[in-house]
């Protein structure tokens, strides 16, 4: 999977079982192996220290001192090795999307869509925006919901005028280390309101078109709720890489949701899983978990479309205050549980799209320099 050619210097007596070691290691995100995902892409010995160069088609900070430490300990069970030093990189695989325009130094453009309105679409997209960049990512983020676009708020740019260099490209806004354009700094919400379809849909083509995006690994698009024309039209004509589809545990949402999760995969866009939304409530005063809309509603639908549950949020105040103040939950408390969550779905989302987008295997060179 990994678009690196490998770089193996060991001898033959100790490559081979540093790779049978290597490949015991599933990557969890991946459900492989390290070898035969590809992530292995070089190994040298420098004295007993082994020098392991590791390189992941999703963004994966997050864990990798974990992966480090279990790799170490794994890894000096052989006689030969007495430490190791892992060097991790993160490359975006690439993608098959011939983008035009402003859209060529994206490398992929996740939607992230709701059945119906209110089920915190947007809440989703920026922690997650906000999640694939803390995870080592350059993201950016589109609101394109024209009837709520709620973004500016959530990031704390309400007041965020565009501005273009060259006459015609607008320069999206910055905010807590990700770019932004909304529709929101454009237009008003009255304005909006009596857009139809293929006007709606016509509209955010050209916004997206018009921004000057810069190497973005990920633009995370916030959808207009539902899934009719326009989300339709718009995930096609901007070559959606794949969809995240978020929904609450009613009935009615999870109705929705199944719409949503149909929609995509008709038209052949990836459906990269399901995140449920208020999905608990944690009670503060004694920590009883309670599932006041019922439980497992995003786990059904996920097993019943052959797509994966990413994650569940609970309902909780700290979300929605963080999103009024502009300080979302992954940097308003970086290391709390509500980031961990997002950020756990940023790694499946980025793993998710590695895997349909994947390419051929690694090539390897090997050499007995040791
Ligand atoms: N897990 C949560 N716990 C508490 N409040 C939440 C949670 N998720 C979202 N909210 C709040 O619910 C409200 C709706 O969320 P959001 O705007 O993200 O929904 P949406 O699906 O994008 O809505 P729309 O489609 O109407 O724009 C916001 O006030 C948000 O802060």
């Amino acid at each position: 999977m990994s678009q690196i050619a490998a770089d193996y210097r060991l001898d033959g007596a100790l490559l081979g079982p540093v790779l049978a070691q290597l490949d015991a290691h599933i990557d969890l995100y991946l459900g492989r192996g390290l070898v035969s995902a590809g992530c292995v892409t070089s190994l040298a010995m420098q004295g007993d220290r082994l020098q392991l160069g590791l390189s992941y088609p999703y963004p994966c900070s997050g864990v990798q001192a974990e992966t480090a430490g279990q790799l170490a300990t794994a890894l000096t069970r052989l006689p030969a090795i007495k430490s190791v030093d892992c060097e991790f990189s993160f490359v975006v695989p690439k993608t098959s999307a011939d983008r035009q325009g402003t859209l060529a130094k994206v490398a992929h453009i996740i939607a992230v869509a709701s059945g119906k309105g209110g089920v915190g679409k947007s809440t989703t997209a920026v922690n997650l925006a906000l999640a694939l960049a803390v995870e080592g990512a350059r993201v950016g983020i589109l609101d394109a919901d024209i009837y709520g676009p709620s973004i500016p708020l959530m990031l704390g740019i309400a007041d965020f005028k565009p501005q273009s260099d060259d006459g015609v490209h607008m320069n999206p806004a910055r905010a807590h280390g990700i770019c932004a354009q909304s529709i929101g700094f454009i237009i008003n919400e009255e304005q909006a309101a009596v857009w139809r379809g293929p006007m709606a849909a016509g509209a955010l083509v050209q916004l997206i078109n018009e921004t000057a995006w810069p190497e973005l690994d990920y633009l995370v698009v916030d959808m207009p709720p539902g899934t009719g024309d326009i989300q339709l039209t718009l995930s096609q004509k901007v070559a959606v890489s794949g969809a995240v589809v978020v929904t609450t545990p009613q009935d009615i949402a999870l109705l929705d949701a199944k719409k949503g999760v149909n929609l995509f995969q008709k038209v052949n866009i990836p459906v990269l899983g399901i995140v449920e939304n208020m999905s608990y409530h944690l009670c503060p005063a004694c920590g009883h978990k309670e599932h006041p809309f019922g439980a497992h509603g995003g786990d059904k639908i996920a097993q019943r479309y052959g797509v994966p549950m990413l994650g569940a949020l609970p309902l909780n105040i700290r979300i929605r205050e963080g999103m009024d103040v502009g300080q979302p939950s992954v940097v308003a408390e970086p290391s709390g549980e509500l980031a961990a969550i997002y950020r756990e779905i940023a790694r499946k989302v980025g793993a998710q799209l590695a895997l349909s987008h994947s390419q051929s295997g690694v090539s390897i060179s090997l050499s007995d320099d040791e």
